[in-house]
């Protein structure tokens, strides 16, 4: 009720700023970006590995360059989300070695971009009424991802982006309308999340069966604007 009042009697500053009229709130910008909040904004999350960065081309690149003698798994012949599952099915130690890959420095940083995938988010980006973040899962092994998974954003989105990019292991904690994202299933402890699922095909995902309820992206060059409208109000 209170936050309402001050609502209807504040001034709309920008992108979702409010600056309270009150002479003894002079000056104080309250952050009112949530589309809760504005009304009609679309809040899209975007996930960044298999989505804007290619983690799976990276770790076999990487993998093969570091164990030429090690059998491996062709793209063509993944399944399964878990990349260390599938090669410790093909031999146990073959857990560890991939798990190395992750973990090395440089690995996040010099993932290449997706086809499409950062010329689509800069354009998302500057849709009216459209707030895009990058809503990313960190490795727990920190040493190294948090800061290139930042880096890379900086380097291909650009510093200003930086502000967009949400690092969380729970994403179902996360508000938005939509989240796009190469994993099937995305759990965490809110059971409900805020935000519709729309698959993004990688090779690991593209056999699965969806439910007729959920919705994918083939690719960037699929009608991802389609999506984001049906969505808006
Ligand atoms: C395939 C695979 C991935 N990971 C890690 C690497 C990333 O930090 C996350 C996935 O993040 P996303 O936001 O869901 O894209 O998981 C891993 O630890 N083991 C794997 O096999
Ligand atoms: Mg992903």
């Amino acid at each position: 009720m209170l936050l309402c009042a001050i609502a209807t009697r504040a001034r709309l500053l920008g992108r979702g700023k409010l600056l309270l009229p009150f002479p003894r709130c002079k000056g104080i910008a309250v952050n009112m970006s949530s589309s809760r909040a504005a009304g009609k904004r679309l809040r899209v999350l975007v996930d960044m590995d298999g989505v804007l960065a290619d983690f799976e081309g990276g770790f076999l690149k990487e993998y093969r360059a570091r164990y030429p003698d090690e059998p491996f798994v062709p793209l063509g012949d993944r399944r399964g989300f878990w990349v260390s599952t599938q090669y410790e099915r093909l031999r146990k130690d073959l857990f560890e070695k991939a798990v190395s890959i992750w973990e090395s420095k440089g690995f996040f940083m010099d993932l290449e971009p997706l086809p499409g995938g950062v010329e689509a988010v800069k354009e998302m980006a500057r849709m009216v009424d459209t707030d895009v973040f990058i809503c990313t899962s960190p490795i727990k092994h920190y040493k190294h991802c948090p800061y290139e998974k930042y880096a890379w954003v900086e380097k291909h989105l650009g510093p200003d982006f930086l502000d967009q990019v949400i690092l969380t292991r729970d994403k179902t904690l996360i508000a938005g309308d939509l989240l796009i994202d190469d994993k099937p299933d995305i759990q965490g402890v809110e059971p409900t999340p805020a935000w519709e699922h729309v698959l993004f095909t990688a090779c690991h995902n593209k056999h699965l069966s969806v439910a007729p309820s959920q919705r994918r992206l083939l690719s960037w060059s699929d009608d991802w604007r389609a999506v984001l409208d049906s969505k808006r109000q």
